[in-house]
């Protein structure tokens, strides 16, 4: 046992989590975190391409149409896929909190099948802060905002230091990323917290 407290519920003492005060305003897209990111990069060309936009509060909407490239069973798109969406709209939560975080753990229920052809419109909100843990929950819908529950995840995520991607990513990449002036200000927009 690794004594980790991995429940999804928060715990006693948890805050309710506090929007920053240059949080993207609600409506404004917030743009990838990373090129070459299979949820949001635009570098990927089988990727997700997942855009997600600040809502109020500590909440994002986003949007991921499933493609043939997606698919799990024929014509429908794979679990695996939709939980990766689900885990992008909850880390792009982030830029509301501006704090860097990962997923630690994330739990998804699969409601209805999603073909391929379907937008998924997704939802994800913060219920609580504790420590470095950020208790967040998503939801997909078809057929439009107010459509039909699809998915729905519940997650802890991690808050990290940028050294976390240093001191743990292929050198190669790590490198490249500290050349692309655009990714150094996407890392620098998450290093001044009050
Ligand atoms: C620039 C923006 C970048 C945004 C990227 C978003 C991309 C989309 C989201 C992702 O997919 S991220 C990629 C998938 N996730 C990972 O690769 C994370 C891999 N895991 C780790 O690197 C470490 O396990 C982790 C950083 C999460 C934790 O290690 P630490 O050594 O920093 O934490 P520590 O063990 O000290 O635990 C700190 C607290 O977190 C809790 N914790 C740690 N791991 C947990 C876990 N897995 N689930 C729930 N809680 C967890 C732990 O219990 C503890 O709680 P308490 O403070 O109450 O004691």
């Amino acid at each position: 046992m690794s004594g980790r407290t991995t429940a999804l519920a928060p715990p006693d003492g948890a805050e309710p989590p506090v929007r920053h005060p240059d949080a993207p305003a609600p409506g404004e897209v917030i743009g990838s975190h990373y090129e070459h990111c299979f949820g949001c990069g635009g570098g990927v060309p089988h990727g997700l391409h997942l855009e997600a936009r600040a809502g109020e509060g500590v909440s994002v909407t986003a949007e991921f149409r499933v493609k043939e490239a997606h698919q799990g069973a024929p014509g429908l798109a794979h679990g695996g896929v939709l939980a990766t969406a689900l885990d992008e709209t909850l880390g792009s939560l982030g830029w509301l909190l501006r704090v860097i975080a990962v997923t630690g753990r994330l739990e998804t229920d699969y409601v209805q099948p999603v073909p391929v052809g379907t937008v998924l419109h997704l939802d994800a909100a913060v219920h609580a802060v504790h420590g470095r843990k950020i208790y967040a929950t998503a939801t997909g819908r078809i057929g439009g905002p107010e459509g039909p529950v699809a998915v729905r995840a519940s997650a802890v995520f991690i808050e990290v230091k940028i050294d976390h991607f240093i001191e743990n990513g292929r050198p190669a990449e790590i490198q490249a990323a500290l050349a692309d002036p655009d990714q150094v200000k996407v890392a620098r927009a998450f290093e001044v917290n009050p």
